[in-house]
């Protein structure tokens, strides 16, 4: 998606290329630099009138050329700043070695393969160094006596070591993004001045890659207590994600695994939300989970789809028939009836919806993955029938493969045949990084899962290809001690007797209960509880205000409350509400009927609904007897419930008013402030409730709000490749109407209204299936039509009346 602009050429962030910029302005006024400016002029060699006051120049800037070579640069004897970014270079010019004076040297997205030793060993100013995007596999070793250096970028290279940085005690900035690391030095972090450190992207075993996404604080903490003398250990362990539409068999193959036999799943025992079980075989600890195939739950995938992991594509191979080949890949339909060019994701026996569905997802979500794509029921079909079908989803799956690396070329070359590449520079870095992560497709699997032998068969198959270092550097892990044994504490500790069945436990509490980590200061205890949330372990949300206190030992639980209220029954489960729980909850018979038409009609549960969802699910884990917990995940009317605190926190559901047809809480918008979901915290209104876009099901009320399109909208095309991700809308629409105080809401399309503004967002695929969003905006006409759209607001509000009656009833 197009969105970022990067106005130098680099790939820092914003805040950093300003401070740059600030550093270059106060050092101009200060010293009246002269600057010279030959960026994007399709140059291919250095312009010679700049030598006619060669002395004179300290700033010069060649960005955006077509360089090969840089020559007769060294005549420039005082120049202090140098950027050769975005050139054709294949070698380092030798000759900056000679300026001796230099400060800033950029040479990113260049092809340089090496750079030669010797030429850093007279660049003792040199303060800001940006070599990313080049060829570069080794580091020359003169670079580690620039002793002044504060910032580095190398990333994207193909460099496996750091080592020549030890010693380098100026630096402060230090980006090895995707490259080659599997180990880095601890020199590097202990005992020196280094803040920013980041190194997405690499094979890191040492530490591990999830140590690594907490910055530089955790790496030190995770070096020190390697250094502490106590015993260094490997974990080999790997997260298997089940993943495919409803009833493919997926929940079979968990549990039959876990068995280590065939274990049969009755069909009303659909998995609901996310299953999650551990076994361990030949020293591998998989970490199985079972992702619910039902569309509902698809919205609450994304919390728990995470990298690094085998993808299990579970495809029912007796539910496809092939009904022949045509562009949109849509190659299978039921009894021989052919789909739509882009089937319906409502059809379960469409190859969108048994494949490319979920391909298109994991190469958005986690696009350096493994699949391993299981073809279930195979023995309800014949043996040339699997063998074809075999080959039919093989072919259609390189074809979505080649089909992708495809459109980001073309996307890369569209950026880079522009006049001016550099505002796009970020997005052509992703584009890049995305083209570079091929997803890996293993070959199907055909399997009859009701045989014990061919489970094994499965088994055998994912360890061969999880123990494969190529295909996963970093199952194995190096690891001190103290990380094991708080792990092992916290497993030991969740068998006692007096331990939450929930195991949701306060962080202190849970400190205190790993009595045989006393040692352990509390920021290292924490570092290593954030490894273990990164692991999927425990879950500890320390970003979300409402629950950074605690700990949830069981994510499995978590799982369960999240199933509370999204799920493909709701409206049944509302309707079922036991009496006894109604009243728990202050709550009417009629209001059963009343919740379960809120949200079919609204999509929108009150906070009672929710609170009795919450209690009845707790009521039959045996967890309700204590009320005070109860409240804590259901809310009060004191404070919201610590589940729609993360639901919310996931952009799952909207907070919102039902008495007013206005969302007065809503957040003044500042593009000079980026936007998170915590600046938009909303004060909690115990009569409220949320908005849940998930369950959204028609498109009325805004399409009547909005009328026609006009040729006089104001019209922007957001593309998405290749497809918009599940769930993005739906977040979209969160993220929007809470910066707005109007707004009506539909599936797949919402209205902003603001003073006289009217503003329409929808997802659409075109005829030639790319999928985008639009906005389109127009001013409204009449003040009839403002009073139109409060009549018709029903999305947001309840009647006042209707509240009030409710109120009374209550009392
Ligand atoms: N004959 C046969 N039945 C199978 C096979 N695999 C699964 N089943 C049956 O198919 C049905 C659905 O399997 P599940 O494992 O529940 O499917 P799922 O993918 O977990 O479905 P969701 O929970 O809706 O996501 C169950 O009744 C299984 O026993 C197979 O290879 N052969």
């Amino acid at each position: 998606m197009i969105q970022t602009r990067n106005r130098e050429g680099g790939r820092e962030g914003g805040r950093k290329r300003k401070r740059r910029g600030k550093e270059i302005a106060l050092s101009d006024s200060a010293q009246q630099r002269k600057k010279e400016d030959f960026s994007k002029r399709k140059l291919v060699g250095i312009p010679q009138e700049l030598f006619s006051r060669a002395s004179q120049v300290e700033s010069l800037d060649l960005q955006v050329n077509q360089l090969k070579h840089v020559s007769l640069i060294s005549k420039l004897t005082n120049l202090k700043e140098l950027f050769l970014s975005w050139n054709e270079l294949s070698e380092f010019p030798r000759e900056v070695g000679e300026l001796s004076s230099l400060e800033v040297l950029y040479l990113n997205q260049n092809r340089m393969g090496n750079v030669p030793t010797g030429v850093f060993s007279r660049l003792q100013n040199l303060r800001r160094l940006n070599l990313s995007t080049n060829q570069l596999s080794e580091l020359p070793t003169d670079l580690g006596k620039c002793r002044k250096l504060a910032y580095l970028n190398i990333s994207s290279n193909r460099l496996s070591n750091l080592q020549v940085l030890v010693g380098l005690q100026g630096l402060r900035e230090l980006c090895v993004d995707h490259n080659r690391l599997v180990e880095l030095p601890a020199e590097l972090f202990l005992g020196t001045v280094l803040t920013t450190f980041k190194a997405v992207g690499n094979p890191l075993r040492k530490p591990p890659e999830e140590v690594c996404v907490g910055g530089v604080k955790d790496i030190q903490s995770y070096f020190s207590q390697l250094g502490a003398g106590l015993r260094e250990e490997r974990a080999r362990r790997v997260k298997a994600m089940f993943l495919g539409s409803s009833m493919a068999g997926k929940s079979t193959l968990c549990r039959s695994l876990k068995e280590g036999q065939a274990v049969g799943v009755a069909v009303e025992d659909r998995t609901v939300g996310i299953d999650i079980s551990e076994v361990e075989r030949d020293g591998v600890q998989l970490l199985f989970w079972d992702f619910a195939g039902h569309e509902e739950y698809y919205l609450t995938h994304h919390v728990f789809i995470t990298p690094q992991a085998l993808v299990i594509l579970t495809i029912n191979l007796a539910r496809c028939v092939r009904v022949g080949w045509h562009s949109g890949g849509s190659t299978w339909a039921r009894d021989s009836e052919v789909v739509g060019l882009i089937p319906s994701i409502a059809d379960p026996t469409s190859f969108k919806d048994m494949v490319s569905f979920w391909m298109n997802n994991v190469m958005m979500r986690v696009p350096d993955s493994v699949v391993l794509p299981v073809g279930t029921h195979a023995d309800q079909c014949t043996e040339s029938e699997i063998q074809e079908k075999e080959k039919d989803i093989g072919k259609n799956i390189r074809e979505m493969l080649e089909e992708r690396q495809s459109k980001l070329q073309s996307r890369i070359s569209n950026i880079k045949d522009k006049d001016d590449p550099t505002p796009f520079s970020e997005q052509l870095h992703r584009l890049y990084h995305l083209a570079d992560l091929n997803i890996k497709v293993l070959d199907l699997l055909p399997l009859d899962c009701t045989k014990s032998e061919e489970i094994m068969k499965l088994q055998e198959h994912i360890l061969k290809h999880v123990q494969n270092k190529e295909l996963f550097p970093n199952v194995e892990s190096t690891l001190p001690r103290s990380y094991q044994v708080v792990e092992s504490s916290i497993r030991n500790l969740m068998k006692n007797k007096d331990f939450p069945k929930h195991g949701i436990v306060g962080i202190d509490d849970l400190r205190k209960r790993c009595s045989d980590l006393e040692e352990l200061a509390r920021e290292d205890w924490q570092c290593i509880l954030r490894y273990l949330h990164r692991i999927g372990i425990v879950m500890w949300y320390e970003e979300i205000e409402g629950v950074r206190d605690k700990v949830f030992t069981k994510p499995s639980f978590l799982i369960t409350l999240f199933k509370t209220v999204v799920r493909h029954d709701l409206v049944k489960c509302l309707e079922d509400l036991p009496q006894n729980i109604l009243q728990k909850v202050n709550g009417l018979g009629r209001y059963r009927k009343m919740w379960a038409n809120e949200l079919k009609g609204k999509s929108t549960l009150r906070n009672t609904a929710i609170a009795a969802l919450v209690r009845r699910s707790l009521m039959q884990l045996d967890l309700a007897r204590e009320d005070s917990f109860v409240k804590e995940i259901a809310g009060s009317r004191q404070r919201e419930g610590e589940l729609v605190c993360l639901l919310r926190h996931f952009d799952i559901c909207l907070p919102i008013k039902l008495s007013s047809p206005l969302n007065p809480q809503a957040q003044e918008f500042d593009p000079r402030m980026r936007w998170s979901p915590s600046s938009a915290q909303t004060l909690y209104d115990p009569d409220g409730g949320y908005l849940f876009p998930g369950y959204l099901k028609d498109t009325v009320t805004v399409m009547k709000m909005w009328g026609v399109d006009r040729d006089d909208d104001l019209r922007v095309n957001v593309y998405f490749l290749p497809e918009i991700p599940y769930g993005v809308f739906h977040r979209l629409i969160i993220r929007a109407c809470l910066l707005y105080s109007k707004y009506w809401l539909g599936k797949d399309c919402f209205l902003l209204g603001y003073d006289t503004t009217l503003v329409l967002l929808r997802q659409n695929s075109d005829k030639n299936q790319d999928e985008y969003i639009q906005i389109r905006c127009r001013e409204r006409e009449s003040k009839r039509e403002t009073k139109r759209e409060e009549r018709e607001n029903k999305h947001v509000c309840v009647r006042e009346r209707e509240r009030d009656k409710e109120r009374r009833e209550r009392e």
